[in-house]
């Protein structure tokens, strides 16, 4: 297992035709591949804005290898330059569409993930989202362990469910990733909030990337709050940025992991005989 490498989160610009979004996307993993990334993270439904027409547009079959034109080009990318690549995109299954996450190395696709905790808000005069009326959701949670270590997925709203985070830290992971989008009501208060929490509770790397802000002034299109952040299992910020199109690096060292586990134990710690977490999969 490799123990020091870097990672790069990707804050890609979405535009009005996937292709395009594409283009924009592809230069930037190039970039981070020349900058040395051997695992690169995009944000949550990347291809596409967060609208469900264009969702259901841009929704692809994980089946149908040859035609799908984002995990065929991601893969593509994936094998060039060696590297791994997790993310989401809007998947279609059948007559459902999940909001479902990837993760490519060398070309190699090991693992879906499909959101568990559906973004259904209501904040009243700020915002109201029901993610539901356009995804169905996962019903496991998933791990998958890399040369680089082993990685727990979530998308976005799944940050807000610890117990989550803690199944995946109990079944070894080292990084806690997140695709998302969060939104200009909740993002400046909570995003940075959760993704610390998430580090300092079970001591992992921790990436929250999102995809860049829409600045043009169709209303209907969702405003992502950007930030994409990728922290230390100390909760120390590595490299974050703001709202525009960007991309992010830092090196992580896993024996740091390991020294941070050994200085303050609370795995070890954990008082199973007054409570305990039960994961019933
Ligand atoms: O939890 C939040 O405030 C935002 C979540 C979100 O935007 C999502 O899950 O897509």
């Amino acid at each position: 297992m490799l123990k020091k490498f870097k990672i790069a989160c990707i804050q890609n610009a979405i535009t009005a035709t996937k292709t395009q979004t594409l283009a924009l996307v592809k230069d930037q993993i190039k970039e981070a591949a020349i900058q040395g990334s051997k695992v690169c993270i995009l944000g949550e439904c990347f291809n596409s804005y967060y609208v469900k027409a264009q969702l259901q547009n841009n929704a692809e079959d994980f089946g149908k290898t040859g035609e799908r034109q984002t995990l065929d080009l991601i893969s593509e990318i994936s094998k060039q330059f060696g590297i791994m690549i997790i993310g989401s995109i809007p998947e279609k299954s059948g007559d459902k569409m999940y909001n479902t996450a990837f993760c490519f190395n060398n070309g190699q696709l090991l693992v879906t993930y499909r959101k568990t905790h559906l973004f259904d808000i209501d904040i009243p005069g700020k915002i109201t989202y029901k993610e539901s009326l356009t995804f169905s959701a996962g019903d496991n949670y998933k791990i998958v362990d890399t040369e680089y270590g082993k990685f727990g997925i979530g998308i976005c709203y799944d940050i807000r469910f610890p117990e989550l985070a803690q199944i995946m830290r109990e079944k070894g992971c080292h990084f806690l990733v997140y695709p998302g989008s969060f939104n200009l009501t909740t993002g400046p208060l909570h995003w940075e909030l959760l993704l610390k929490a998430r580090a300092v509770d079970y001591q992992c790397y921790v990436a929250g990337v999102s995809s860049a802000r829409y600045m043009g002034n169709d209303e209907s299109i969702y405003k992502a709050w950007g930030h994409s952040t990728l922290l230390d299992p100390m909760a120390k910020v590595l490299a974050t940025c703001e709202h525009d199109p960007s991309v992010i690096i830092s090196e992580v060292d896993l024996d740091y992991l390991e020294q941070v586990r050994q200085q303050i134990p609370v795995s070890q710690q954990r008082r199973n005989d007054i409570y305990e977490l039960i994961c019933k999969k």
